[in-house]
């Protein structure tokens, strides 16, 4: 096996010095192949409420400078056991949610087609959707843990049906989830009606809420998780609003009484040893973040499925 090309080493090249690629890993181009690649999806023309995560992807490569080549809690330096690398953006339209679709889907399509596991930067949550259809086009239907405030399974807003708060209704009718093991985490705030919460069990969804998480404790909660996961392909989801707003004021639609982010990481870590096919972490809005807390956040969040993935592959 060839070495993987690692980050620029942060004793020879200041962390504010240089392109800000993912973790300051390789783009794609210069190493042809990667076993995992981090993309970019700048598109918030599905949300609901406060816009702005278009400009998610270059505020989490930004807040990434920091982070270092090995992860003790998973004890893997997942640079240095495959190649990681940044595979820029996916240029989207912002005025054709429908085109927009289409196109993250052949594009991740195009990026996986070698056996490459995508860790995609959002973007609003509605890019979940193209994702998980190329997930399924070569994998079948995927098993999903959704991290979220929210349901995101509604019908339609304003009659639309391509938005953030939809792509799980749309991915389950489209049959591309195993309904046998689909569940969200960190579900909390108001509704809008019961129904809400009816129409998302008869969809297949189990809930595990915010508050679930606070008093059955998170080893609990991960057990509970594997178990109903099993040996099935499994899809990521994160969208940062998963987060207490404390943790994660930088995006679109904050609910109070979340996760915070050592709950959201130590779950995760939990995971490890799942046959993890991909992930997402989307919703970083940036003009609404201070200090980078968001974007730090979200980028620690990336660096833990980029563990989870070179784990896997280093077996
Ligand atoms: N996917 C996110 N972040 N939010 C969905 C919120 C949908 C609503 O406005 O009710
Ligand atoms: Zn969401
Ligand atoms: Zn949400």
């Amino acid at each position: 096996m060839t070495v993987p090309r690692g980050p620029v080493d942060s004793s020879r090249v200041p962390r504010f010095a240089g392109p800000a690629t993912f973790a300051r890993l390789p783009r794609l181009d210069e190493v042809g192949h990667a076993d995992v690649a981090v993309v970019g999806v700048p598109f918030d023309s599905g949300v609901s409420y406060r816009p702005g995560a278009r400009f998610g992807p270059s505020a989490v490569r930004e807040a990434s400078r920091l982070l270092r080549p090995y992860h003790p809690g998973l004890d893997v330096s997942p640079f240095a056991a495959v190649q990681v690398a940044d595979a820029g953006d996916i240029a989207v339209n912002p005025f054709d949610i429908r085109e927009a679709v289409e196109t993250i889907e052949e594009a991740a399509s195009g990026l996986t087609e070698d056996g490459t596991r995508l860790v995609t930067v959002g973007g609003d949550h509605t890019i979940a959707l193209p994702l998980l259809r190329a997930a399924a086009r070569r994998h079948g239907p995927v098993a999903l843990l959704h991290f979220d405030a929210h349901l995101d399974t509604w019908d339609t807003y304003f009659g639309a049906e391509y938005t953030h708060g939809t792509p799980f209704r749309r991915a389950v009718e489209e049959g591309i989830l195993d309904t046998e093991a689909v569940c969200h985490v960190g579900t909390r705030g108001p509704l809008y009606g019961k129904k809400d919460l009816e129409d998302d069990r008869r969809l297949g969804f189990g809930i595990v809420t915010s508050a679930d998480v606070m008093r059955r404790g998170v080893d609990e909660i991960t057990d509970a998780l594997r178990q109903r996961i099993g040996g099935r392909p499994l899809y990521l989801s994160i969208d940062i609003d998963v987060l207490d707003p404390a943790h994660a004021p930088g995006t679109g639609t904050p609910e109070a009484g979340g996760l915070t982010s050592r709950e959201l990481l130590e779950i995760l870590r939990g995971l490890a040893g799942c046959d993890l096919v991909g992930a997402d972490v989307v919703e970083v809005s940036p003009a609404y973040d201070h200090a980078e807390i968001t974007s730090v956040a979200a980028s620690h969040v990336a660096y833990d499925l980029i563990s989870l993935l070179a784990l896997k592959e280093e077996q």
